[in-house]
């Protein structure tokens, strides 16, 4: 017999979008349910953002170790034993999964387990005198009821029609999260986020690394320059790199060998199949993030668009504000634009970019005007020995529009950039403040300066 349950929302899917939607619902006196089949937390905490980043914190402490020398200190890198990054990446997944769920237990919020499914079908809804009419998701044997439902289940990698993902020697993000060994050599497929971060570490560990990126530059969502000037530095670290080539077939054996268009052949340990992430099942929502179905929402990677850790928090903030104001009467809270979601690629170098780029600037707008500034006029990026830039796109005489950055540490420098583009500020705003010597972020002042006709640091 099927147990009923009252609710105000049920959230299916306690990833970064769910878990979000559920502590603000909470917070405003709305009582949420979260149903999860597997850990709260999600892709993010789990198999995504946090374990990648320590990876890949771990990886610049080997390249650290192994430059020391550059900055006059004798260390040696011994070796790198992956199952010990491994666990460390383990430990802080660990103690973040800890505070999570004890957050979640504070706010009284109640977590189903198990796999939901809205139930659409006619005696789904039952006839109500209020607006909207109740909806029911089941979990197993379990109905939940409630008039809102929040569809927050997220992504899982895409493969190839053809291209068998065996964990073993063809492996996602996933796998290669789970690895212990390092690989001899690696081909990474997809020179998209999860490509070039990867590439990155496991090059940093030391294994050699080969990208086959099917669009003619790597990182493709980003400026035309920033791509150039990673591969340009991917070059200078040994990764290899075969652009503008699709991969054809994949033949696995003792080792995998991937074909691309043209004939190329390359054969590698382990094949990482990077091609993008994709939702199980396809959602439309309005700009409000209602889907097609009254009082059922989608956030997060469900919804078409970036699919970024923030950004479902964002959504989930959105949704819980918006329930609790159409429940309530309390002002409707303002829509999530993707624009204004700033975005990092934690490789090394690292690339951070909000808002528009030159080309859909142009295209909006006409008139614009860009200003790159180069780290090699900044105290702190020398110092750091790297290189890179701030390119800033601007209406023309109006407001800064769109920010991207490229060199070690610059996704630190995405807030001020946010702030800048999000408040819609004119250069010469951003010229007025000013910034701490010697920082990095002396080049966003710098630029600043520049395009308000008073360049400080140019040359020529
Ligand atoms: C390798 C990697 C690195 C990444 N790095 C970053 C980064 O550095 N920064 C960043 O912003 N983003 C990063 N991302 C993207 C980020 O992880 C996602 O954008 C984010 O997790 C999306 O949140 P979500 O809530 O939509 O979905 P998810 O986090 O995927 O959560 C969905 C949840 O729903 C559960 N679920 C699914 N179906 C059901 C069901 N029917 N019933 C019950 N539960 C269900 C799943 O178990 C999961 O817990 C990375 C992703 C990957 C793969
Ligand atoms: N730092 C971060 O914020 C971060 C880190 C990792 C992942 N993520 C998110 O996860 C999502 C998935 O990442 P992703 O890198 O898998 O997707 P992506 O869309 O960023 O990149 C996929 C790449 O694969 C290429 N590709 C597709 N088919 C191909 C083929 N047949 N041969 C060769 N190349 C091919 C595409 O052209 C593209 O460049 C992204 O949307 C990203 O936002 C974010």
């Amino acid at each position: 017999m099927a147990a009923m349950s009252q609710h105000d929302l049920i959230i299916v899917g306690a990833g970064s979008g769910g878990y979000a939607c559920a502590l603000r619902a909470a917070e405003l006196g709305l009582r949420p349910v979260l149903v999860e089949e597997d850990l709260v937390g999600g892709t993010c905490l789990h198999r995504g953002c946090i374990p990648t980043k320590a990876v890949l914190h771990a990886a610049e402490i080997a390249d650290a170790a192994r430059d020391s020398t550059r900055f006059g200190v004798h260390a040696t890198l011994e070796r790198v034993d992956l199952g010990e990054v491994r666990n460390y990446a383990d430990s802080v997944v660990g103690r973040l999964h800890k505070g999570l769920t004890g957050l979640i237990k504070s706010r009284s919020i109640e977590v189903v387990r198990g796999r939901g499914a809205l139930e659409t079908g006619p005696d789904a809804v039952e006839g109500q005198p209020t607006r909207p009419p109740m909806r029911r998701v089941r979990v197993g044997e379990q109905i939940l009821q409630a008039p809102y439902v929040v569809l927050a289940t997220g992504s899982s990698p895409r493969s190839l029609p053809g291209l068998e993902i065996d964990g073993t020697r063809v492996l996602t993000s996933d796998h290669a999260l789970r690895l212990t060994e390092l690989p001899t050599s690696a081909i990474v497929l997809g020179g998209g986020v999860i490509g070039v971060e990867f590439a990155s570490a496991w090059r940093s560990f030391g294994v050699e690394v080969t990208v086959v990126e099917a669009l003619p530059r790597l990182v493709p969502n980003e400026e035309p320059e920033i791509s150039q000037a990673l591969q340009r530095a991917f070059r200078r670290r040994g990764i290899k790199t075969l652009i503008g080539k699709p991969m054809e077939s994949v033949r696995v054996d003792e080792s995998v060998t991937v074909s691309v268009s043209g004939g190329t052949e390359v054969s590698a340990d382990i094949l990482l199949v990077a091609v993008g992430r994709a939702p199980d099942r396809t959602v439309r929502v309005d700009e409000r993030l209602q889907t097609e179905i009254e009082g059922v929402y989608a956030v997060g990677d469900l919804v078409p668009g970036l699919q970024l850790a923030h950004r479902g928090f964002a959504h989930g903030i959105f949704v819980a504000e918006e329930i609790a104001s159409l429940r309530d009467g309390t002002p409707s809270p303002t829509p999530v634009l993707d624009q204004s979601i700033p975005r990092v690629t934690y490789s090394d170098p690292e690339i951070a970019a909000v808002g528009l780029g030159e080309a859909a600037a142009r295209e909006r707008y006409g008139d614009i005007e860009t200003f790159t500034y180069e780290l090699a006029g900044n105290g702190r990026s020398q110092i750091l020995g790297t290189q890179g830039f701030v390119k800033v796109v601007r209406r023309a005489n109006g407001p800064v529009l769109g920010i991207h950055l490229i060199g070690a540490r610059v996704g630190e420098l995405v807030g001020e950039a946010q702030l800048i583009t999000n408040w819609e500020a004119y250069p010469q705003e951003v010229a007025g403040l000013i910034h701490a010597h010697p920082t990095q972020s002396e080049a966003l002042g710098e630029a600043h300066l520049a395009l308000a006709g008073k360049p400080l640091h140019v040359h020529g």
